[in-house]
């Protein structure tokens, strides 16, 4: 006679005898194994935003290239005595673009615009604010230090300084600072390609119409335009049964088309699971059982040298699995590097007991200074992905928050940039 076992009804206890590997194993993991994969290329620089710079980047000319004042106003050679002063003027005037070419002769000054070169003899400016002029003279208050309202060449940034370090993610700001330095162009990693494929017979394509039993693929839109948006080049390798030998044959020409390969679905132990048995049979799988909610059946392993993610079918342990593990992983492959999500302490809104042995994130947004989570935690709950903004880290020991304590949030974007 076979005998019940006890009744747990906790899919997330985590049976004896098998190993659960924490979060940062795991993590610590992927980082020693992964290193850059993608090459280099030059771009200019309307084409490099978001791209990772290949080495480091020197500046070719100095921001400012020459001293120039920062103020419309009258120049003059510093500095200036305590008290009401009044100067002659000399003919003429410095604009940005059109330098005065002459001398400027000590006791005299010049108009001068914003931006305009310090033409020789000039090295302090008063603002036209604080002036009063006849249209041959000049009269105003001291004191002024030598070097007021002007800018030194170089102040900001000088030729052959290094602007960029390789590894860096070029921003909106750094195509303005490698213009400013006189780059026209830089050397950048092409982009990761990262294949997103999804597995199980229930899986119908948006736009077909979904038989009985059948729901709509989910996960590969939000995936692919998540790893868009992290700036790599997202591949879709669309969707396969629950087949075992059709499985196989798709990871064989993925893994000679990209750089990684991530998969939802089937990363279980259930008897359609074939990701997870898959990978097992041919000994690719390097982690698997995380201990993590939502998100413990991630499946981490290698494909024919190609990083292979297979992520949980449920939508909500997909994203976090993207969000925690995926990210900085492909960051390294990318030339990257690790990138740490930045997360902060916020009172919670909210109360929960959890339970000790996993990792857990909840969706959660930031509302009146409070992190106020989603009603439900089931992963399958995408509404709940949508109405987030971020998650709450809970750390691997038990944790009995309450209203205002303290918890860990980290904004979605924080995982992106
Ligand atoms: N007896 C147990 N059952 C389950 C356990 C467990 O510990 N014991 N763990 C649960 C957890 S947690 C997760 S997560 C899932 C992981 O399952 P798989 O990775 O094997 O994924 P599937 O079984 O294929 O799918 C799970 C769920 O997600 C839906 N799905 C799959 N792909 C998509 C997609 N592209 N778009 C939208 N939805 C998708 C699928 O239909 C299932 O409902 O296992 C639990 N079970
Ligand atoms: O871990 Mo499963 O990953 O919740 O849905």
């Amino acid at each position: 006679m076979i005998k019940p076992p006890p009744l747990r009804n906790d899919c997330f206890a985590l049976p004896a005898g098998t190993h659960w590997t924490p979060v940062d194993e795991a993590l610590a993991s992927l980082r020693s194994r992964l290193s850059p994969v993608t090459a280099a290329e030059v771009l200019p620089l309307d084409r490099a935003l978001g791209r990772v710079l290949a080495a480091d980047v020197t500046a070719l000319r100095s921001n400012p290239p020459l001293p120039n004042t920062a103020v419309d106003g009258y120049g003059f050679a510093g500095p200036i005595a305590e008290g009401p002063q009044i100067l002659p003027l000399i003919q003429g005037r410095a604009a940005a673009g059109i330098p005065f070419d002459g001398i400027v002769p000590a006791g005299s000054a010049l108009r001068m615009l914003t931006g305009a070169p310090l033409p020789q003899g000039v090295d302090t400016v008063i603002l036209e604010e604080d002036v009063n002029c006849d249209g041959s003279q000049i009269a105003f208050h001291g004191p002024l230090k030598r070097g007021a309202n002007a800018r030194r060449a170089g102040e900001d940034v000088s030729a052959l300084d290094v602007v960029f370090a390789k590894g860096r993610v070029v921003t909106p700001a750094d195509l303005a600072l490698a213009a400013a330095t006189g780059l026209s162009q830089l050397q950048v990693r092409q982009q990761l390609r990262v294949g997103v494929l999804s597995t199980g017979d229930e899986l119908v394509e948006v736009g077909q119409e979904a038989g009985h039993g059948q729901i709509y693929d989910a996960n590969r839109p939000m995936l692919l335009a998540l790893l868009g948006q992290m700036g790599f080049s997202a591949v879709d390798l669309g969707q396969v049964g629950d087949n075992r030998d059709a499985l196989e044959a798709r990871l064989d020409s993925a893994a000679a088309d990209v750089d990684v390969i991530v998969t939802s679905g089937g990363a279980s132990a259930g008897d359609e699971d074939h990701v997870s048995a898959l990978l097992t049979e041919k000994g690719a799988i390097q982690h698997w059982r995380i201990a993590l909610k939502p998100g413990r059946p991630l499946a981490l392993g290698m494909w024919q040298g190609t990083p292979i993610f297979g992520l949980p079918g449920n939508p909500v342990a997909a994203l976090i699995c993207t969000l925690i593990f995926a990210r900085p992983a492909l960051g390294v492959m990318a030339g990257a590097g690790w990138a740490e999500p930045q997360g902060f302490e916020v009172p919670a809104g909210f109360e929960k007991r959890k339970k000790p042995g996993r990792r857990e994130y909840l969706r959660a947004r930031i509302r009146q200074g409070r992190v106020e989570t989603f009603a439900s935690e089931g992963s399958g709950r995408i509404s709940g992905l949508s109405w987030a903004e971020g998650l709450v880290e809970l750390g691997d020991g038990a944790a009995e928050i309450a209203q205002g304590d303290l918890v860990r949030y980290y904004p979605y974007g924080s995982f992106i940039l």
